[in-house]
């Protein structure tokens, strides 16, 4: 079981606080981030993977602290896989991680077949990047972290560009996942079968439960 630990961990860009103080440790299989639009979600997010820095405080995975270790350990889906998908063929842009990693192409090439495996996606290997649905540009990106093999996945509202039918594919797999899965969304219908819901309000942790207390908890706040 792998954990991740904030210690009061504070973000400070310019003047402004963006997150304060926030202490919290995570070892549950799906988490899920809930929040009003400017709160720090995004914020928050980033921190899980490295991409944002803590002003002050730390951060530790399974104990070790440091940018480097969050980044091989934490892969990140963005809002918007265009963001995410920098090769023009499928197969190059799952490639990519792996080409960083330097491993051997006969490795490479064992990872790549196992993911496009496990999302039924070997039909795209070939196929140019630009001419995919959102739908599938979503798969692709999720495709790109899951090949390097994260212990933990951080995804950033990414249902928000899908359809209902593709939106309800993409829940799908993400529930078969054996990661652990840090969700921002504010689709609270996704939520239900989530272990633990984090509410963050003006840059603090305000509320921390199951999504049966804290979803309907938020609700009443927000009709304020
Ligand atoms: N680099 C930055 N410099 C200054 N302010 C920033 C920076 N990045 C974010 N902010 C501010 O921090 C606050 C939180 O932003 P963040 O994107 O984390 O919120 P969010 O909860 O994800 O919002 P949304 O739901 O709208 O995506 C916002 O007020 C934003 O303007």
């Amino acid at each position: 079981m792998s954990s991740l630990t904030f210690h009061d961990v504070s973000v400070v860009k310019g003047e402004a606080a963006i997150l304060s103080g926030i202490s919290i440790a995570l070892s549950e299989r799906r988490v899920a981030i809930i929040g009003r639009n400017g709160s720090g979600k995004s914020t928050f997010a980033r921190l899980f993977n490295g991409i944002e820095t803590p002003s002050r405080g730390e951060i530790h995975i399974d104990g070790v602290a440091g940018s480097r270790t969050l980044r091989r350990n934490v892969g990140f889906v963005f809002q918007n896989p265009d963001n995410q998908i920098v090769y023009p063929i499928v197969g190059e842009d799952i490639e990519f991680g792996l080409k960083n990693l330097k491993l051997p192409p006969a490795e490479r090439e064992k990872r790549i077949v196992a993911i496009l495996d496990q999302l039924s996606l070997h039909h795209l290997r070939d196929q140019m990047t630009h001419k995919l649905s959102g739908g599938e540009k979503q798969l692709i990106a999720l495709a790109g972290v899951l090949v390097m093999q994260p212990k933990w996945i951080v995804m950033d509202e990414p249902t928000t560009l899908l359809d209902h039918w593709n939106k309800n594919r993409f829940m799908r797999i993400l529930n078969s996942l054996r990661q652990n899965v840090i969700m921002v969304s504010h689709d609270h219908d996704l939520l239900s079968g989530f272990d633990r819901v984090l509410h963050i309000d003006n840059g603090k942790l305000v509320d921390d439960g199951v999504p049966a207390t804290v979803i309907p908890s938020y609700l009443k706040r927000s009709k304020c």
